[in-house]
Formats: structure tokens, C-alpha cells, sequence
């Protein structure tokens, strides 16, 4: 049984339809990214898979279940799906530490000393076991990435979604967050990534999904889908054919 399994998910704005009938079958522990140009879908994609966004029709399920927008739902696939988005979206307010423990604490219930224990874990699994008292003005934006990829640890994740995760970061950051991702893949995780970072893709990913125009447009693996592309679409997003005028 695949972890994630998409079948014909249309999703429509008003009257413009973003995503045409996806069918994707995810299997537990694969890495995969999903690359395209602005606006062919990607991120509403990915915020379907994990309830952010209500489908029109079709089905996703996760481990067999289909997803339901009920609260208990959403709050049964959010211990199952984690995501990390471009904009980090950690509470200022809130140390790295705190930022951590609390969606443990909410969502899944669990007591603070436990929650801090596992906080302190994840934050030493992301290289960041000293920063726990800080607070994400006084880190740096690959820090606070971090520190984001360490709260959706903390919920004992069976797969990440990660959009854009190093587009906010200066280039001499991307590197540590990418290392992070990375280390993350080896360990088995099952990883769904929208990114533009091909040469991470190439090298990290299993699985390289191309979208146009609110659908798959190409799937297979990166040597196939970057060496030897088949629609001009995909020649031309990797910089084999001249855009069209
Ligand atoms: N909440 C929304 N309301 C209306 N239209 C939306 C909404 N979110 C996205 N869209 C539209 O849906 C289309 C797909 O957007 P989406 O963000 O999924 O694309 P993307 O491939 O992730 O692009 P980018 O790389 O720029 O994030 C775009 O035309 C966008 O304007």
C-alpha cells in the first residue's frame, strides 16, 4: 500500500480549475521532487495533500484512509503529515524550544516535560541543541528553517511535505537546510519536496515530478526526466529549448 495515494484531485478556485486530476501513489520512504514553473500548481497541490486546502473531487488518501476535513480528521492526518513551508512560520514570540513543543503539546496532547524531552532531541537532530532559549529574531533564516523542520519532527511525521523550504534563504544558507533535508532522506523518511534546486533533486530524489498547467506532465526518475526530457514544456523549464516567444 502506497503512504500517500492521489487519484484524479481536481481543485478549483472559483471558476479557474488549478488541478486537473493528479494521480500520484507516493510509497513510504520514497523522496521526491516536484518542479514547475510559478503558478502550475505545485504549492496548492501540496496543501491538499495535507488538508490546508479542501479538494473538488477525486481522493487522497494516506496509508488507505481518505482524508477528512473534519477536525478530527485534519487533526489525525497533521501527526501523520508534516509540512514546512518557504516563510518558516514560527511564533516570535515563542523561544525555538517552545516553538517545538508546542504543536505536541496541542495537537497530539502531550505532557511539557515529555514535549521539551523531544524538542530537545529533534533540535539536536537539525544541529541546533544549543539554540533551545532562543528566539527566531535572534537566528539566522537557515536556523529558523531548522528550527521549523525540527517542530514538524517533533509530531513523529511519516512523511514531510516541504515547499520551497530554501527560496526565503540567502545563498550561503541553502546549503545547511538542504544538508538537513538530506540527512533526512537517507534515514528513510518519506519526503515530497517542491523546490527549485535542480542539482538537489538530481542528486537527493528518487522520483521527479514535472507539473504544467495543473497536471503531471512528466514523472519518472531525475536522470530520465534531466537528461533526456520529452515535452518541450519540460525542455524548455531546464533550459533545453529557448522559451517560446
Ligand atoms: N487561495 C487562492 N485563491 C485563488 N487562486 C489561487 C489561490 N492559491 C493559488 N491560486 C492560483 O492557483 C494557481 C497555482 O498556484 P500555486 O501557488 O499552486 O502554483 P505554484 O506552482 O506553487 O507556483 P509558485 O512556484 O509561484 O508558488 C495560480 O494561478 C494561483 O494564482
Amino acid at each position: 500500500m502506497s503512504l500517500i495515494d492521489v487519484e484524479n484531485l481536481r481543485k478549483s478556485y472559483g471558476e479557474t480549475e488549478v488541478l486537473k486530476g493528479i494521480d500520484l501513489a507516493v510509497p513510504q520512504g520514497e523522496v521526491l521532487a516536484l518542479i514547475g514553473r510559478s503558478g502550475s500548481g505545485k504549492s496548492t497541490f501540496l496543501r491538499c495533500l495535507n488538508g490546508l486546502e479542501q479538494i473538488n473531487s477525486g481522493r487522497v488518501r494516506i496509508l488507505g484512509e481518505d482524508l477528512h476535513y473534519s477536525a478530527a480528521g485534519l487533526r489525525k492526518m497533521r501527526q501523520q503529515i508534516g509540512m514546512i513551508f518557504q516563510q518558516f512560520e514560527l511564533f516570535p514570540h515563542l523561544t525555538a524550544g517552545r516553538n517545538v513543543m508546542l504543536a505536541q503539546q496541542v495537537v497530539k496532547g502531550i505532557p511539557r516535560d515529555e514535549a521539551e524531552q523531544v524538542a530537545r532531541e529533534m533540535l539536536s537532530k537539525v544541529g541546533l541543541a544549543e539554540r533551545f532559549d532562543a528566539y527566531p529574531r535572534n537566528l539566522s533564516g537557515g536556523q529558523q528553517q531548522r528550527v521549523a523542520i525540527a517542530r514538524a519532527l517533533a509530531m513523529s511525521p511519516k512523511a514531510l511535505l516541504c515547499d520551497e523550504i530554501t527560496s526565503a534563504l540567502d545563498p550561503e544558507l541553502v546549503q545547511e537546510v538542504l544538508g538537513v533535508v538530506r540527512a533526512l532522506a537517507t534515514s528513510g523518511m518519506t519526503l515530497i519536496m517542491v523546490t527549485h534546486e535542480m542539482r538537489f533533486a538530481r542528486e537527493v530524489c528518487e522520483r521527479v515530478a514535472f507539473m504544467h498547467q495543473g497536471r503531471i506532465h512528466e514523472i519518472g526518475a531525475p536522470d530520465e526526466l534531466f537528461e533526456a526530457p520529452k515535452t518541450p514544456e519540460l525542455k524548455q523549464l531546464l533550459g533545453h529549448l529557448p522559451a517560446a516567444s
